[in-house]
């Protein structure tokens, strides 16, 4: 079993935290969903810059992804290598599945203790208002899902496919990018020895997470996906053409990621600020939506092989910079996060007395 999957059957969640809304019928934003916003300001566009991209096959890449990381934890990468054909293919077929009507999506509705399928962020938890999205999560195959939506094989075979190749290409990516950011803070293959999948281990290392912000009666008063940090290494997303993401930044405040043509966004996760020893900060973000069009975002979550402890790495910590983090494996965090949220990160961090 996958540690997402093993952590999820350890805190099921209630019903009402995964059932979406029928969005199709709502003509008015229900109470449920109504935000009091901002929490937070938004950074003025003509003082602050963007998150950078950053052209993969560029000589450059390193320190740009470097420099991006410490800077933002966040970036946006063009030039990466999957097909526009393929990321055109995703998003058709992601929109095929949420224009399914609501009570066909929920025939692959999520069980409470299980993450795959059809339902609500796990994140909504948290939160006393419920956010304006629905998702789709798969680990591997997606066929047991797909089938429940799509009992013929002719209509569920090409979403599989594609979802399919989509993992493969985006495992790649991530081990690429991954292998750039441990280069760029002098970290060589040794030091990571861990982040290679041990011989003969099939268990995905990667969960894709499909997720649908319908357009919104009130968007000013909705939330799209409330602020969190990603559990994983990091997480590779394709947001299509429609403006939503936006990452936080200390004393700057919400930045949007607008979107570029064929690019990907890079998400530095928790997991690699720990490995990094705090060099790099997982980047803080949400989604908002609009009145005018169906956003569709991809989210791909990397993660470390099962049962593997994470560590800072001894050569990114010295007498100024000591350890911060105890060894944590993936499937550790995920239940340290699923209890504590955003705070699950200082929950392992050492006590300053302890080091
Ligand atoms: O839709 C987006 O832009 C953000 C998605 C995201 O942060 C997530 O799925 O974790
Ligand atoms: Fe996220």
């Amino acid at each position: 079993m996958n540690s997402v999957s093993e952590s999820y059957k350890n805190n099921p969640l209630h019903l009402k935290h995964i059932i979406p809304l029928d969005f199709k019928t709502a003509l008015k934003l229900p109470d449920s969903h109504a935000w009091t916003l901002p929490d937070h300001p938004m950074a003025d566009p003509l003082t602050h810059a963007a998150v950078p991209v950053i052209d993969l096959g560029g000589p450059q890449a390193a320190t740009l992804i470097r420099q991006a990381c410490e800077k933002w934890g966040a970036f946006q990468v063009t030039n990466h290598g999957i097909p526009i054909k393929l990321l055109n293919q995703v998003e058709f077929q992601t929109r095929r599945l949420f224009a399914l009507p609501a009570n066909q999506k929920l025939l692959a509705g999520r069980s409470p203790e299980d993450f795959t399928g059809y339902g609500l962020p796990r994140i909504s938890t948290f939160f006393s208002k419920l956010m304006w999205t629905e998702g789709f999560t798969i680990l591997g195959s997606p066929l047991d899902h797909a089938r429940q939506l799509w009992p013929h094989e002719y209509d569920h075979i090409n979403f599989c496919q594609v979802m399919v190749e989509y993992q493969k290409e985006l495992k790649g990516l991530a081990e690429k990018i991954l292998g750039l950011m441990f280069r760029s803070l002098g970290l060589t293959q040794e030091d990571i020895a861990w982040f290679k999948p041990k011989y003969g281990c099939k268990s995905p290392q990667g969960v894709l997470q499909l997720n649908s912000y319908p357009v919104c009666p009130d968007p000013n008063r909705a939330m799209g996906l409330a602020p969190h940090t990603d559990s994983s290494l990091l997480t590779s997303l394709y947001q299509g053409n429609t403006s939503g993401l936006q990452v936080y930044r200390d004393n700057v405040g919400w930045v949007p990621v607008h979107p570029v043509s064929g690019a990907l966004v890079v998400i530095v996760g928790d997991l690699m600020q720990i490995t990094c020893n705090g060099r790099f900060k997982s980047a803080l973000h949400r989604a908002l939506v609009n009145n005018t069009r169906h956003r569709i975002s991809t989210a791909y979550f990397y993660g470390p092989p099962q049962d593997v402890k994470i560590s800072p790495s001894v050569k990114l910590t010295d007498h100024d910079h000591p350890i911060l983090y105890r060894p944590v494996t993936w499937r550790e965090y995920l239940d340290a996060k699923a209890t504590h949220f955003n705070k699950a990160i200082e929950l392992i961090r050492y006590d300053a007395s302890s080091c």
